[in-house]
């Protein structure tokens, strides 16, 4: 066998993807990553969910990013201590980083961990986001993130990541991990 020096194996049981998602796009992304990597897939959740209006949610957004206001999670994570790779997944919003994704990094000490973010957009980017994951985990290791274009609901492009594009995707998600080192221990 061949023992290639500086690869990091995983048990699946240490890794957590963790994903924000309005239409699926962000979750399709979960999913494949799931796919390679095992672990725990958990989305996302707030007390109070968004409007389902476009607009009344961008608009409530930008009020939160303004104040700094970080909605309460319903979503809860046991034993995070048990997880030494996350896998954080998030939708672009107002070019920023989700409110949502902003509460999930402050309520969890992340402090040791490898952090890996993950994106999908509407064709303008990650803007300042995955800067906002690094600033939120300083004493974690942050990978580099992936990221793709999903839909745009303003537009009326809802979930975009199926069918070819998802084989797409999933042919993206695989050379990114090999890129990063990260791969499942095989038993
Ligand atoms: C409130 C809101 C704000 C958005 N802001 C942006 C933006 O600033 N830039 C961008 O490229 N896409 C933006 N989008 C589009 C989403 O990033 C894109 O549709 C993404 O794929 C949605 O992921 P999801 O399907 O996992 O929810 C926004 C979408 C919503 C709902």
């Amino acid at each position: 066998d061949v023992i290639v020096r500086n690869d990091t194996t995983i048990q699946p049981n240490k890794v957590l993807i963790v994903y924000l998602s309005r239409t699926n796009n962000t979750k399709a992304i979960a999913e494949i990553i799931y796919e390679n990597m095992g672990g725990t897939l958990v989305p996302l959740e707030l007390e109070k969910p968004y409007p389902e209006n476009y607009q009344a949610t961008v608009q409530q957004v930008a009020k939160e990013n303004e104040t700094g206001y970080l909605p309460p999670l319903k979503t809860k994570i046991d034993n995070i201590d048990n997880y030494n790779v996350v896998f954080v997944g998030f939708p672009t919003w107002g070019m920023q980083l989700p409110p949502p994704m902003k509460s999930f990094l402050n309520q969890y000490d992340l402090g040791g961990k490898t952090i890996v973010p993950f994106n999908t957009n509407g064709g303008y980017g990650i803007g300042s986001s995955f800067q906002a994951v690094k600033e939120l985990c300083p004493n974690s290791k942050v990978l580099n993130g992936f990221t793709i274009q999903g839909g745009s609901e303003r537009d009326g492009r809802y979930l975009v990541i199926k069918d070819k594009k998802r084989k797409e995707a999933q042919t993206q998600v695989k050379n990114w991990l090999q890129g990063l080192r990260l791969m499942k221990e095989n038993p």
